[in-house]
C-alpha cells in the first residue's frame, strides 16, 4: 500500500530489502487469535534509573533517547527473559498521518506510532554490538501509540526535540524515567523472536509486545514530524515521517501471550 512506498523511499531502504535467509524478520502482523497461552511466562520486572538517561540524538532515522548502559542500573527482566538485560536507548516509528506509523499491528489494525524500549543481555555479554550477534542477545519492548489526552511524561522529551531537528543533532537529556511511557498493565503483551527492523536486521530480538496502547496527543506527535531526516547542511531538507519498515513474512513462528 501507499504507506510502504512512502517509508521505502528513505535511504535506508536503498540496500537489500530482506536479510539473507531471513526466518525471523521484524515486524510482523500480530494474529490475536492464534497467539498460544504459554503458562511459563513469568510477571515482567523493570528496573529503569532515571539517573542513566543521558542524551536525545537524531540519528537520521528516528530519535533516539540514549542511556549509560556500563552498569546494571536500568533492567528488564521475567516474561519470556531468562537473563537480565539492560535498557540502552528507547526511539519511536509514526507516520506522516495519524492513520498509520506503527510497525507492528494487531490484526491488521495500524497505530499513529510505536515505542520500542531496546535492551542488550548483561548476563551473557560485555557490549549491545557483542549481544546483537547472538539470538538471545536483545529484548525490545514495543508498545503501540494513540492520538488520545496528552501525555504528560512524554512532553519533557516532546520540547527537546526542536533541539535535535536535524541529522546528527545531540541534546542532553537527564534524569528521565522511561517506565512512565509504558501502560498501566505490563503484564498483559504478545512475544516472539525476531529481528531489528533497520540495518543490520540482527536475528537476536525478543519481542515483547503491549497489549495496551499509550495514548499521546495529536500536537505532541505533530512534533515527531518536525523533525527532519537530513543534517542542516543538506539544501534540500526532509520531513522525519513514515519511518517503519515493511511487514515482514511470519514463517511458521508461533506469537506467545500470557494466559488471560
Ligand atoms: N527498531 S528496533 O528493531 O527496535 C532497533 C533497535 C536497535 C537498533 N540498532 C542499534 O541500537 N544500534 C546501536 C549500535 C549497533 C551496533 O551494531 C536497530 C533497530
Ligand atoms: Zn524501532
Amino acid at each position: 500500500s501507499s504507506r510502504y512506498v512512502l517509508s521505502a523511499l528513505h535511504p535506508m531502504w536503498q540496500g537489500p530489502l530482506a536479510a539473507p535467509g531471513g526466518n525471523r524478520q521484524s515486524p510482523i502482523d500480530i494474529r490475536v487469535r492464534k497467539s498460544v497461552f504459554d503458562p511459563h511466562l513469568e510477571p515482567l520486572t523493570l528496573e529503569y534509573d532515571p539517573r542513566t538517561c543521558s542524551q536525545v540524538w537524531n540519528n537520521g532515522y528516528s530519535f533516539l533517547v540514549e542511556y549509560n548502559d556500563t552498569t546494571d542500573k536500568s533492567t528488564l527482566k521475567g516474561g519470556p527473559l531468562e537473563d537480565t538485560f539492560r535498557l540502552c536507548q528507547f526511539h519511536f516509528h509514526w507516520g506522516e498521518s495519524n492513520a498509520w506509523g506503527s510497525e507492528h499491528t494487531v490484526d491488521r489494525r495500524l497505530f499513529a506510532a510505536e515505542l520500542h524500549l531496546v535492551h542488550w543481555n548483561s548476563n551473557k555479554y560485555k557490549l549491545f554490538e557483542e549481544a546483537v550477534l547472538e539470538e538471545n542477545g536483545l529484548a525490545v519492548i514495543g508498545v503501540f501509540l494513540k492520538i488520545g489526552k496528552r501525555h504528560e511524561g512524554l512532553q519533557k522529551l516532546v520540547d527537546v526535540l526542536p533541539a535535535v531537528r536535524h541529522k546528527d543533532s545531540v541534546v542532553e537529556f537527564t534524569s528521565f524515567d522511561a517506565s512512565c511511557l509504558l501502560p498501566a498493565n505490563i503484564d498483559d503483551y504478545w512475544t516472539y523472536a525476531g529481528s531489528l527492523t533497520t540495518p543490520p536486521l540482527s536475528e537476536a530480538v525478543t519481542w515483547i509486545i503491549m497489549k495496551q496502547p499509550i495514548e499521546v496527543s495529536h500536537d505532541q506527535l505533530a512534533v515527531f514530524r518536525s523533525l527532519l531526516f537530513t543534517s542542516a547542511e543538506e539544501e534540500v531538507q526532509k520531513s522525519m515521517v513514515n519511518n517503519f519498515r515493511v511487514q515482514q513474512p511470519l514463517k511458521g513462528r508461533t506469537m506467545e501471550t500470557i494466559p488471560e
